[in-house]
This record gives structure tokens, sequence and C-alpha cells, in this order.
């Protein structure tokens, strides 16, 4: 199945996508205004981030669970239901509390949506294209974003907080009505969802998280998505505006790099997941590795670290994005149809739980080497920040021992089912030889 309507079922899943992460990062944009509103301190409203991204990873195995048993469409109409109601309860809200009511809606609602619209893709498309749309659905999902930082800014600065979010919240009823009319979670009529009791809800996850590879999404997850979430929602500016001391333009080039580059190299990744399937693991690997190298070097700094070292550190940041998608890819191709929106929502949790890890961590070494004296009455200082940043060189650690551990797991696993995954260095010899052969054969069909 891969006919026009397909297209259409993916382009509203994509929207609804798209919107969800516009409402996501709404309120990063917001916080001067935020800070006046609500008259509240930088820690309280962090508390709005911390919230809404705690509910989201929450979610993400009661949502998984509940798209194999409802379908993704009724998910996603909800999700932007939740969404919409978060966004008017923070147009109007007055106080800390009832805007933290206003996010946590809006955390509910963006839960529902990625799973969901990943959920649709085995149903509509032919297996070979799903790697390169899951990249697509996560690249065009970014650009939301950009929604957040030029459209809705630009309303927020002229006409003020009310306006800017019922305009995003009024973005959420679009893509509802768009899913409504749009989206049917399969070519076939009823199917796409499975109807379970609940003792076989259980049973179907116990199956999702006992499965190798679904924990080998989950730590992938882990381990290459943080650093670039890390970086762009929360510390990536200050550090390196306040402790590299570049201009705030070079900063934002800085940041819009990030997302070029996310850009750019997401559908080399869904090409290469598609091509090498038994070699996702060493790309996740030597993406874990890439980015442990990069901030190794720009740490070990004696003083600010020179532009071009910087550049390297952004890029390899943001090739963590697309490469996280991996992630989903063996939680796709090690599970069963019936338990896939299950096995996704588990690997989502991944890289969630290890970013709000780390941005807590590093708010607390800051902190307190503030408070020690350590930073020299800065909090933001470039010693401090050094150290600091340094804890997510742990994270990335913990992260990457697991990927290497279950990845033998996985690989014994399909060996003892007759599947073994031939090493690198026979399959490089076989490709060489393959090549010699073509050439000393002229005439051949490639
Ligand atoms: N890995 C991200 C999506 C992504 C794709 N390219 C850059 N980032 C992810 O896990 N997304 C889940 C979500 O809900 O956004």
């Amino acid at each position: 199945m891969d006919s026009s309507r397909a297209w259409l079922v993916w382009a509203a899943g994509v929207v609804a996508y798209l919107v969800a992460v516009t409402q996501r990062t709404t309120f990063g944009v917001a916080g001067i205004e935020a800070t006046d509103r609500f008259d509240a301190s930088a820690s309280q409203l962090s508390v709005f981030t911390v919230v809404q991204l705690l509910v989201y990873a929450g979610l993400q195995v009661p949502v998984g669970v509940l798209v194999d048993r409802w379908g993704p469409r009724i998910l996603i109409v909800a999700g932007g239901v939740l969404m919409t109601a978060g966004q008017v309860q923070l147009a109007f809200a007055e106080s800390v509390g009832a805007g933290i009511v206003g996010r946590l809606l809006v955390g509910a609602g963006d839960a529902t949506t990625f799973i969901s619209v990943l959920r649709l893709l085995p149903a509509w498309f032919p297996f070979h294209r799903i790697p390169v749309l899951t990249q697509w659905t996560g690249i065009i999902g970014q650009l939301g974003q950009i929604v957040s930082v030029v459209p809705f800014v630009a309303v927020l600065s002229a006409f003020g907080w009310q306006p800017a979010f019922l305009g995003a919240a009024s973005l959420s009823v679009l893509a509802v009505v768009l899913a409504l009319v749009m989206i049917r979670d399969s070519p076939e009529a009823g199917s796409g969802r499975s109807v379970q009791t609940l003792r076989q809800t259980g049973t179907s996850l116990a199956e999702a998280w006992k499965q190798p590879g679904t924990r080998l999404g989950l730590w992938t997850h882990f381990t290459i998505q943080f650093p670039g979430t890390v970086f762009v929602l929360m510390w990536g500016y200050p550090y390196l505006v306040r402790a590299e001391k570049l201009s705030d333009g070079v900063a934002s080039a800085l940041l819009s790099l990030f997302v070029v580059v996310g850009i750019a190299c997401g559908p080399f990744l869904g090409r290469y997941v598609g091509r090498h399937p038994l070699r996702r693991s060493t790309m996740v690997l030597a993406i874990a590795a890439a980015i442990g190298l990069a901030w190794t070097a720009v740490l070990l700094q004696p003083g600010p670290a020179p532009l071009p070292l910087l550049i390297l550190l952004v890029t390899t940041l943001a090739v963590g994005g697309p490469g996280s998608m991996i992630a989903f890819d063996f939680a796709r191709t090690f599970n069963v149809a019936s338990r896939l929106g299950t096995a996704t929502g588990i690997v989502n949790i991944g890289g969630f739980l290890a970013s709000l890890l780390s941005m807590f961590v590093i708010g607390v070494i800051l902190d307190l080497l503030l408070g020690s004296g350590f930073s020299g009455g800065d909090l933001y200082a470039l010693a401090s920040f050094r150290i600091a940043m340094a804890a997510q060189l742990v994270v990335l650690a913990v992260g990457t021992v697991n990927v290497v551990i279950i990845r033998g797991r996985v690989r014994r696993r399909m060996a003892e089912q007759g599947a073994p995954v031939p090493p690198i260095r026979e399959v490089i010899a076989r490709e060489r030889a393959r090549r010699r052969g073509r050439r000393g054969t002229p005439g051949e069909a490639p």
C-alpha cells in the first residue's frame, strides 16, 4: 500500500506532530513575558518546563498501550484537544499554579502525538519506505520550533500574551480537524488496533519490555537524544553567551546551525538504516563517540573554545536528533505490530529522562559551585560551566555501556534464532570481493 491516500494520512499526522512541537516550545520563547506576567523567579519558571517534560515522559507507556488498543487517530485527536485546552488555560492564567496546569495539559497532549504518528507508518507504507519516512516525520516536526521562534514570538511582541497563546491554541484546533477528516488508522477498516483485555495489555507490555530490541531502542534514545535537547532547550544559550563569551548573534547562528544540520542528516540516516539494518547500533555508537569526543575537546580547552571547535560540537549534537530516530526503528523491527505503540512509548522515555536528569544535574552543579565561592559570584563562569557540562559525559557513558550490553543480547538472540550478525570485517571483505568480481565481469547486471 503506497497510495495518495497514504500520503494524505501521513501529511495530517506530520502536521499534528509539528503543531505539538510548536505547543511544546512556545513557553520557552516567552520566558521574559512569563517572568513579568507571573511575577516568578527563574527557578519557578523552570518548574513549568520540568512539569511539562515529566508529564510527557510519564505518559509514554500508558499512551503507547492506548495507541495499540484504540488506534492512533483517536489519540492524535485527543492530544490536540488537550493541547488546545492547555494553551487556552495558559493564555488566561495569572498565577504560577494556573500556568503550570496549562503546561501540564500541553505535556499530556504532546505525549500522545509522536507515538501515534509513527504507528501510522507501518499500517500505510511498505516496509522499505519506513526508515526514511520516520526520519522525515522527525525532521518536519522539528520545524514546529521555528513556528514558535518566528510567528509566535512576532505575535507575542506585537499583541501580547493572550493573543499569542490563543493563536497557538488555534493551530491545535486546525490539527484536530485535519486529523478527524484525513486520518484513518489503516487502509483496512477496523484494523490498526487490537481489542485486548487488561490482562492481555499487561502481557503485551511485559513482552515489549522483555524484548531486548525494545531496550536497545530505549538506551539508544537515552544516549544520543539528550545532549542536543539539553543544549537547545536549556543550557546551550547561556553557556555560549556567558561562558564562551560569544555574541548573541553568533550564539543564535550556532543554534540555527543545529536545526539545519539535523534536517540535512535525517534523510542520510534514514537511507543508511534502510540499507544496513544490521549496522544500526554501530551508527548509534559512532554518534555517541562523536558527541563524547566533541564535548571532551571543548571542555579541555584552557580558556574559551575556538569557534571552529564550537561549530564541530553543535554539529555533532545536532546529528544526535535524527540519530535517535534509529531507536524507533529498533522498536518497530523487534516487535509485532499489535504492541508497536507500547514499544515505541517505552523507547521514547529514554531521551526525555536523560534530558531531564542532565538539565537538573547541570543546574545543581552550577548552584553548588556558586554557593561554594568557586564561581567568583558569576553563576555562569566558564570554569563552573566546564565542570557542570562534564556531568553529561557520565550520562553519555552510562547510556553507551547499556547500548553495548543490550546489543550483545540482541545479537545472541538473533544467532539463536538462526540469523547471526556477521562480523563487520567479514562484511567488508565480502563487499570488496563482490566489487572486484563485478569489475572483472563487464556486461553483468548491476
Ligand atoms: N528524536 C526526536 C525527534 C527528532 C528528530 N530529529 C530531531 N529530533 C524525538 O525523539 N522525538 C519525540 C518527540 O515527541 O518529539
